[in-house]
């Protein structure tokens, strides 16, 4: 296998390290003086505090920023140079030196505060991926966030419940490993892979917030640690075909302190106890700057170790020196000084980091693709607890809807298991909803099934009872009086019961005809009354119109009474005939009353008796107000006498002594067939009014005929006379 290392050296070969200076804001009255001096290639600081040396007072650095510059303007000179070259391919690193409080963290990670105060790492995310997002290459990113606290290193993004962790003793520990080339390698750090800044910043957000939990029981925790935050860049070029990594560390370290500087046998003795691995830092430093030394010693502590290629390796390095400037930490201020003069001695190697190896292309491809399919289970991940827009949703519910109402058209939505796993729901509360439907059918048709033999077995029971009804009306005699038979027997004595059963008949209490008959006359005989008044003054005043001692005036008068008593006369004579009109239609009525009467007495009498007996037509009323009636039928005696009974007349004394009219009744066995009368006005007055008054020759007659005054004209009283005749 052959195996073939191509390593490209650029102009940046032999560079030393960049420094650069920041100087804190402070009180101005408390602060140390100094004057910034620009050169051509580099500016110094020239203190005026006279208690040290010339020398000392002199401090050069690639670039001094004084306390007003703002954090743009340091990203633009101190980081943005080495990322650019990151994305070439070299390795970088920045990292942060001076005194606790001088303003590393400020400088790299910046103040949440306010955007603007971001600081070197957030703006290296967005210029890292601004730059991608700009052209066709896609590179794979991964970050890391580690801490070393005590020589020991913690894995500040091994979870993602980064708020549960309390103490930097619950992160878990990483430790550095060395290839066989002696390049550093991070044993158990978690390196994740992003593709936007926001999963980025959220990773910088996650290590951060761990780091300042974790920081809580231990005071001054972040002044004794060192934080680095690194990125993995893999891109393959379209151009060459060849594969460029590289990494770029931002390294903010643990708060230098005056006494690690001045008293070496006091800095172990400090380091030990606080931070063995800056004050070895220092010595690798020290051993770099010495061109004669042959050993470095990186390995003494984890920091070194790590940053091994960072200090005199394959890598851009810059480092910014943050110096305060207040007398009380003037001393620091100074060490930090002469300790980036140091490391401004340094220089790197730097290199594009270029494979065209093709088994390790192979390689590299495969860690891509397993790379790939990691972020494509952390996106399904991701999407499936993500909340689906209201167009996804929408597009998702008419798939369904088109699916449900067709069986061939299927579901089309994104390759999102979002999306299907809605489709799925929604699928699931229709086939639901079909079986509440399909529940609700079937207890309905049960409910319907019950009603209907419920119907059924009622039909049949009224079906019995219509049959047994059936049965029952057969029983039931037509005939009112055939009726008696089914009334109780202590009930035939009463003749308000007859009566009512005649009237449901549709017969008239023959008492009511009576009555209005007898109306009649007595309006008739008032009328005759009138008449006869009428007819005296009328005498009166014509004998008196006769008497030739009159006056004019009083014959007139005598005039006009004669005429007035003349004009009541006639009216009441109309009066009078309109009265014996009426009683012409109440005889009809009572005699058609009568002959119901006793066609419904025959036809209960035809029950018992096998003869049939014809029927009597109802009177006629003739043009002269007569009534004219046929009188065909023949009439049984017996049956007379219950006619009688029923019609309430003076017939009732036949009655008297011979008992109950239910034994009346029962005596009815054989009626006698009488011979029909020839003469009409006999059988009228068989039959009619008779029972009330005698023949028209009676006395009762005359008696009658007394009472009623005669008008005075001869053709009128004999029609008058002839009249009541006819009645009586
Ligand atoms: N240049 C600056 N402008 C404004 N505020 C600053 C500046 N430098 C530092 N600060 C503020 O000073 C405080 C201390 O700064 P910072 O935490 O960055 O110091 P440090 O060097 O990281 O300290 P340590 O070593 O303890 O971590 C912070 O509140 C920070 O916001």
């Amino acid at each position: 296998m052959i195996i073939s290392f191509r390593i490209k050296f650029e102009e940046m070969t032999d560079q030393t390290i960049k420094v650069y200076a920041r100087i804190r804001k402070t009180n101005d009255k408390n602060s140390e003086q100094y004057l910034i001096q620009q050169n051509n290639d580099y500016e110094e600081i020239i203190f005026a505090n006279s208690g040290i040396s010339t020398l000392q007072k002199i401090c050069r650095f690639h670039k001094v920023f004084d306390a007003k510059t703002p954090q743009s303007e340091i990203f633009e000179v101190v980081a943005k140079p080495v990322i650019i070259s990151v994305i070439e391919g070299f390795n970088g690193t920045i990292f942060a030196y001076g005194q606790t409080g001088s303003g590393k963290t400020y400088a790299l990670n910046g103040c949440t505060r306010e955007f603007s105060q971001r600081g070197i790492i957030p703006r290296s995310i967005e210029y890292i991926f601004n730059h991608y997002n700009n052209i066709a290459e896609e590179p794979t990113i991964y970050i890391s966030y580690m801490e070393i606290y005590n020589e020991i290193g913690y894995d500040l993004l091994s979870t993602k419940q980064y708020n549960v962790t309390r103490t930097p003793e619950e992160l878990p520990r990483v430790s550095v490993m060395e290839d066989k080339k002696g390049d550093p390698h991070i044993k158990n750090l978690s390196t994740f892979p992003v593709t936007n800044e926001e999963d980025a910043k959220r990773l910088l957000f996650m290590g951060d917030t761990n780091r300042t939990i974790a920081e809580t029981p231990y005071n001054e925790f972040s002044s004794r640690s060192h934080c680095i935050f690194t990125f993995y860049i893999t891109h393959c070029s379209t151009k060459s075909k060849l594969i460029r990594s590289s990494k770029l560390h931002l390294v903010d370290l643990a708060g230098s302190e005056r006494d690690f500087k001045t008293n070496v046998n006091s800095i172990v003795h400090e380091a030990k106890f606080i931070n063995l691995s800056l004050y070895f830092l220092q010595q690798v430093i020290i051993a770099l700057s010495e061109s004669k030394r042959s050993h470095i010693p990186y390995r003494n502590s984890m920091l070194t170790h790590l940053l091994k290629d960072s200090l005199n390796g394959n890598c851009i390095t810059v480092m910014l020196a943050t110096l305060s400037v207040n007398k009380e930490n003037f001393q620091e201020t100074l060490s930090t000084c002469r300790f980036a003069q140091r490391v401004s001695t340094i220089s790197t190697s730097p290199t594009v980091n270029e494979i065209c190896d093709p088994e390790k292309e192979i390689e590299f491809l495969k860690l891509r693709i397993r790379n790939l399919e990691t972020q494509l289970s952390d996106s399904k991940d991701f999407s499936s607890s993500n909340v689906l827009s209201v167009r996804q949703k929408e597009n998702c519910e008419a798939e369904v809807r088109k699916f449900i109402n067709s069986d061939e058209k299927p579901i089309r939505v994104e390759a999102d298991m979002t999306q299907i796993q809605f489709c799925f729901d929604l699928l699931r509360k229709e086939l639901d909803k079909q079986r509440t439907e399909l529940r609700t059918m079937e207890k309905l048709v049960t409910q319907k099934k019950t009603e209907i033999t419920g119907l059924v077995r009622e039909i049949r029971t009224k079906d019995s009872e219509i049959e047994r009804l059936k049965v029952e009306i057969e029983r039931v005699p037509d005939d009112p009086i055939k009726m008696l038979s089914i009334i109780p027997t202590a009930s035939r004595n009463n003749k308000n019961q007859l009566e009512s059963i005649l009237i449901k008949a549709n017969n008239k209490p023959p008492d009511d005809y009576k009555t209005a008959l007898q109306n009649q006359l007595n309006l008739a005989k008032k009328c005759s009354d009138t008449i006869e008044h009428c007819k005296r003054k009328i005498i009166v005043y014509r004998s008196e119109l006769e008497h030739s001692k009159r006056t004019p005036r009083d014959k007139q008068e005598l005039v006009k009474k004669l005429e007035e008593q003349q004009r009541i006369y006639k009216a009441e004579l109309a009066e009078l005939k309109r009265i014996q009109a009426d009683t012409a239609r109440l005889e009809a009525a009572a005699k058609q009353s009568e002959i119901n009467t006793v066609n419904k007495f025959d036809d209960w009498f035809k029950g018992k008796d096998s003869g049939d007996s014809p029927r009597k037509p109802p009177p006629q009323i003739s043009n002269n107000n007569k009534v004219e009636i046929d009188n065909t039928y023949t009439v049984r005696d017996t049956k007379e006498i219950e006619l009688k009974l029923l019609c309430g007349g003076s017939s009732n004394e036949s009655l008297k002594g011979s008992g109950s009219s239910e034994s009346s009744l029962k005596d009815v066995q054989e009626p006698v067939v009488k011979e029909k009368p020839e003469d009409s006005t006999a059988q009228s007055d068989q039959n009619g009014f008779t029972k009330y008054f005698n023949a028209s020759d009676s006395a009762d007659f005359k008696e009658f005929m007394k009472s009623v005054s005669s008008s005075g004209v001869d053709e009128v009283d004999e029609e008058i006379v002839n009249f009541y005749r006819s009645k009586f």
